[in-house]
């Protein structure tokens, strides 16, 4: 079973509009004498309404990326470089998540953005009622709100994904796995955020529940309008759910761009087996290759472009120069960080293409 591509909603954000902008943000674990930097220098733009993709292998950032942006990162992970502007609804200035202190933060928690996390289904509280841990977080944001009308919201929110409403009053035990990541989507939506974090919430549920929640996120982004950064290390589920894939390796952005262009003609040596190391959702079965090697030691990466010793495409000069980032291919936003692709950027811009950050 697949999502449907008439499932799918097309992205409802005005081409432009920014939820957050994150610049050169840069994560570092400082443990022992050598700090780990897990995310060096990550730019992109997510627009309203946008659903962008982050995949990549065990240890190349992802999670360190996210929990940064939600600011729940905890020591040793200090954010050494960079912002993230938060946009608002309300057409407020944008606000720097990086420069904000707890309580100042709390504002934005639910009501601005929201995370669920893989384990997210463990991390409802197993003595109270589904309807009640609904209830705590509606109230808290709303405290106008009534206990009789939290409840009717709760169950509301419940069936938003698909939960028969009559479920509010069960512990979390008694709703199945599935059930439950389910639930804990709807809580990230309680509060209606204009964007929400989701770090592989369909890791611990079978494919077919996998193939349900990744069709609800769909159908609730088209109905509420919330953005969405999706992290995985499945890109083949992304091509089912992004409206834009970025892919990071070593703690960095190697290649970003629209879903489609980027899995059917990626550039970058890295995101070709990465692609090829997971069998296909739609497509026809083909032969899995993987990558050879593991990913580097982040306190000591090698010189020059980080996926250079396991490149089976390196050339002359791959050890030595870290690439940029720049347009690639003929699709607009589609770009890479790859010496192959550089000759290929040089001669469009000299006909004229500006050079930018992802947008
Ligand atoms: N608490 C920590 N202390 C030191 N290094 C850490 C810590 N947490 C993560 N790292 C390192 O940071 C790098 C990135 O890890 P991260 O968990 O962000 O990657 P990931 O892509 O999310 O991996 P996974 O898919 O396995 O969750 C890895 O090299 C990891 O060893």
């Amino acid at each position: 079973m697949t999502v449907q591509a008439e499932q799918r909603t097309p992205s409802v954000a005005p081409a432009g509009q920014a939820v957050l902008e994150v610049r050169g943000l840069t994560v570092e674990y400082a443990t022992g004498s050598i700090p780990v930097r897990a995310c060096c220098d990550v730019s992109f733009t997510l627009r309203r309404g946008e659903i962008l993709g982050i995949a990549g292998e065990s240890g190349s950032g992802k999670s360190t990326l996210i929990t940064a942006l939600t600011r729940l990162q905890r020591p040793p992970a200090v954010t050494t470089a960079g912002e993230i502007l938060f946009h608002g609804r309300d057409g407020a200035p944008p606000v720097d998540l990086v420069a904000l202190d707890g309580k100042q933060l709390r504002r934005y928690r639910w009501t601005a953005l929201s995370i669920v996390l893989q384990s997210a289904m463990d991390a409802l509280n197993p003595v109270m009622r589904i309807g009640a841990q609904f209830a705590d977080v509606l109230r808290a944001r709303d405290r106008s709100l009534s206990k009789r009308d939290a409840w009717t919201r709760a169950a509301e929110l419940l069936a938003l994904v698909g939960i028969s409403a009559d479920r509010v009053r069960d512990y979390p035990h008694q709703l199945s796995g599935g059930m439950r990541q389910r639930a804990a989507i709807a809580l990230a939506l309680a509060c209606r955020p204009e964007l929400v974090v989701m770090d592989e919430p369909t890791t611990a549920v079978d494919v077919v529940m996998q193939r349900q929640i990744l069709a609800q996120v769909l159908r609730l982004r088209g109905e509420l309008g919330f953005a969405v950064v999706f992290v995985t290390h499945d890109l083949s589920l992304l091509l089912e759910l992004a409206d834009r894939i970025a892919i990071m390796y070593a703690g960095r952005i190697v290649e970003v761009g629209e879903a489609t262009a980027l899995y059917s003609a990626p550039k970058h040596p890295y995101t070709q087996g990465l692609r090829d190391s997971f069998p296909p959702l739609r497509a026809p079965l083909r032969t899995l290759r993987g990558i050879p090697g593991t990913p580097p030691d982040l306190r000591r990466p090698p010189s020059g472009c980080p996926f250079h010793p396991r490149c089976a495409q390196r050339t002359g000069g791959c050890d030595e120069r870290l690439p940029a980032l720049l347009p690639v291919g003929p699709q607009a936003g589609h770009q890479a960080a790859c010496l192959l692709h550089e000759t290929e950027t040089e001669t469009e811009t000299d006909s004229g293409e500006t050079k930018g950050g992802i947008r």
